[in-house]
């Protein structure tokens, strides 16, 4: 096994629940954000999370951080599993981790000139002497494609681009292992997102950091990560490598999510899902996608599908008939006959 083979991080049957009410007068009810997600990140790749809003991948990212605490399940990082947030062995492992948000105006503090923010994880975690923080800020924002004198600059005098590289270069000063990227290029222009994501790439060959990628932009996934993971309220539904699951999914919900992006060599064009968007507090019996596919069969309304590999290739899927255990549509009433 080369070290790139080695799993930094492991996560098992993550779930979080929130207790939600409905209106002033309405009855609580519960959100079941994350339902029971295993994920494995290997050192120096990235895993990218996609899926549409609301199914619950930034609550994952928040879990794999220690930023939330899982109602049941766990994560074992660097073959040790993750202590009780806020003690001495926490802080430890949560130095080798670290989060580029989506807004890098909202996860800088407008108050503080930039080489401050960066200097400050190194004295958190007491890195280098005060005497040296100068020179390693300076290499950290080098490091990031920043001058030296953005240094002095406040946040509001940076582009979005260049705030989300100051953002990078606080994330990278304590070396982490792990970068948890939560949409880290979607509050960019367009123009400034294929910068930011060659940045990480070259970041990654770099150091060999991981990456756990979030996004909604399967291209940008599909350009960033060794491994997709396909969530839909609330469970992975698909993993694998990012040509087959983003080139030929293999669940009917990943083929109608990689249907909306145009692609030269697929064929098929966009699949329109039925039915209304789901909802995270009434989850349907059995798979929870079977309302709105168009393969569904009875056995997808009773069971939940497992996610396991499947005999003809090797990406994980959680689905009855993608897995060949039952026909599309087997078992369910046939439409009548129109009068010839
Ligand atoms: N603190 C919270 N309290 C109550 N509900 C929450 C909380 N955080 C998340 N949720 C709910 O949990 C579900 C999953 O949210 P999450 O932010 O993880 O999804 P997401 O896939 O990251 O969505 P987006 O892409 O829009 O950020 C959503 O229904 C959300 O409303």
């Amino acid at each position: 096994m080369s070290v790139n083979d080695e799993p930094l991080l492991h996560a098992q049957d993550l779930v979080r629940r929130y207790a939600m009410r409905r209106g002033m007068f309405g009855r609580p009810a519960e959100v079941r954000a994350v339902d029971g997600v295993s994920l494995t990140l290997r050192r120096g790749q990235t895993l990218g999370l996609v899926g549409e809003s609301g199914c619950g991948k930034s609550t994952t990212g928040r879990m794999v951080l220690g930023l939330e605490v899982p109602d049941s399940g766990g994560v074992a990082f660097a073959n040790e599993r993750m202590p009780a947030p806020g003690t001495p062995a926490w802080r430890r492992l949560r130095a080798r981790m670290a989060m580029v948000y989506q807004d890098p105006l909202g996860a800088l503090d407008r108050r503080l000139d930039i080489g401050t923010q960066v200097a400050e994880p190194l004295e958190i975690h007491g890195i280098g002497t005060r005497a040296d923080r100068p020179v390693r800020v300076t290499a950290l924002l080098r490091s990031v494609g920043l001058r030296p004198d953005h240094a002095r600059s406040f946040p509001h005098e940076l582009s979005g681009g260049q705030r989300q590289r100051a953002v990078l270069a606080r994330a990278l000063a304590t070396s982490p292992d792990l970068l948890v990227c939560d949409e880290p290029i979607s509050a960019l222009d367009v123009s400034i997102q294929a910068q930011v994501m060659n940045l990480l790439a070259e970041v990654q060959a770099r150091t060999g950091v991981a990456m756990l990628f979030i996004s909604h932009d399967l291209r940008a996934v599909r350009q960033m990560s060794h491994r997709v993971a396909v969530m839909y309220l609330g469970r992975v539904v698909e993993e694998g490598e990012p040509d087959d699951v983003l080139h030929a999914p293999a669940h009917p919900y990943a083929q109608a999510l990689v249907s909306a992006i145009p692609h030269p060599g697929r064929r098929g064009g966009r699949i329109v899902l039925k039915g209304d968007p789901p909802n995270p507090a009434a989850r349907p019996p059995g798979c929870a996608f079977h309302p709105r596919c168009a393969l569904a069969a009875a056995l997808c309304a009773r069971e939940v599908p497992v996610l396991k590999p499947r005999a003809s290739d090797r990406r994980l899927v959680a689905c009855h008939v993608a897995q060949g255990e039952v026909a599309p549509g087997a078992g369910l009433p046939q439409p009548a006959m129109e009068a010839a």
